[in-house]
């Protein structure tokens, strides 16, 4: 088991008040696992990516335990989760730009990148084979005229160039956990193709185990066998890829489905789930999801769902008890 998280709760401290996003995960994953977390924005997907690399903000709070390669990081120094960091786990933020030195060229970060990774696996290179290697792997992101790219700046970058530097520092870095948080979204539909292959060759060659963060559920149907689906910072659907997008059951899931127009349970129609996510400021008494919910009925506005097994599936749905 490469990562487990047992009873995990994370809140936020604002102005506004504390409220709680995250509310009793449990999840475990094996290495070599592709796993995607899914769900409508605010859902809390990016908060546990940060809680699991250790970059939450000053204003979250966590308790549990997120044992990660035998270690729990919610308790490690910031000293002790600066050595694991990029080798045992790694996070390409939705912002991109926040993974990169603003004061150092390119060069220099992904020459460090392949360098930890080579005192990591005792691999001894020359400068030369090193940049080599470098510029391979700015090539297979397709991103023309790399010698150009590693001269510059990060700000010298475009939003997309800078997306796939930083996917190309994690293709260096190869940590054990790599976190992927909407990693495609500044590239266009192509380029976006062939990063998703590019993550999905990674995880069968290296076996490398990838955690990719995304609202679209058509994304994450090509590249994860895993799938999370969040709401409310709750997991209300948990399986394989494949047998959730053909049969999903908990009705967020279905929701989220039929809004997709490439899905087979999309009806053709524009669809999108009516009503708004609430706030985590009042949430719902019972299940979070009930007030959207055309299933709902009585005990789901009045007490909130636990963990049902369906088929190899956790659902958290009143509707399968
Ligand atoms: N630093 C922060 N301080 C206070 N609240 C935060 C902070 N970061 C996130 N939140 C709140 O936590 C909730 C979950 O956000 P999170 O970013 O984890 O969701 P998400 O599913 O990743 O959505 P998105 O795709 O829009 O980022 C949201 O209501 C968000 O406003």
């Amino acid at each position: 088991m490469l990562l487990s998280i047992k009873h995990l709760n994370v809140w936020y401290n604002t102005v506004a008040g504390k409220y709680k996003v995250i509310d009793d995960l449990n999840l475990d994953i094996d290495q070599g696992e592709l796993v995607s977390l899914v769900g409508e924005s605010a859902s809390g997907k990016s908060t546990l990516g940060q809680v699991i690399s250790r970059m939450l903000p000053p204003v979250g709070i966590t308790s549990g335990e997120v044992v990660l390669d035998g270690v729990d990081v919610l308790k490690l120094s910031e000293k002790e989760m600066t050595k694991i960091r990029g080798t045992t786990v790694f996070m390409i933020f939705q912002n991109p730009l926040n993974s990169l030195n603003p004061v150092k060229r390119i060069e220099e970060q992904l020459m460090e990148a392949l360098a930890i990774r080579n005192s990591r696996m005792n691999i001894q290179m020359t400068f030369e084979e090193a940049r080599k290697e470098v510029i391979k792997a700015l090539e297979s992101l397709r991103l023309p005229d790399p010698e150009k790219i590693l001269i510059r700046y990060p700000h010298e970058l475009s939003g997309g160039q800078v997306q796939r530097v930083v996917i190309c520092m994690a293709l260096l870095l190869r940590p054990k956990l790599l976190i992927a948080d909407e990693p495609t979204t500044a590239l266009d539909v192509t380029i976006q193709a062939q990063v998703v292959k590019l993550l999905k060759d990674l995880n069968r060659d290296t076996k490398m185990t990838i955690i990719f963060i995304t609202h679209d559920v058509g994304l994450a149907y090509v590249l994860s066998d895993r799938m999370l689906v969040f709401y409310a910072g709750r997991v209300m659907e948990q399986g394989q890829t494949v047998e959730i997008v053909k049969n999903p059951l908990h009705p967020y899931t279905s929701g989220l489905l039929a809004s997709i127009p490439s899905s087979p349970k999309h009806s053709g129609k524009l669809y999108s789930i009516p009503g708004y996510p609430p706030s985590y400021l009042s949430l719902p008494k019972g299940c979070k999801f009930a007030p959207r919910c055309r299933f709902a009925f009585e005990r789901c506005f009045e007490e909130e769902p636990s963990y049902i097994k369906k088929d190899n599936r956790l659902i958290r749905c009143w509707l399968y008890e």
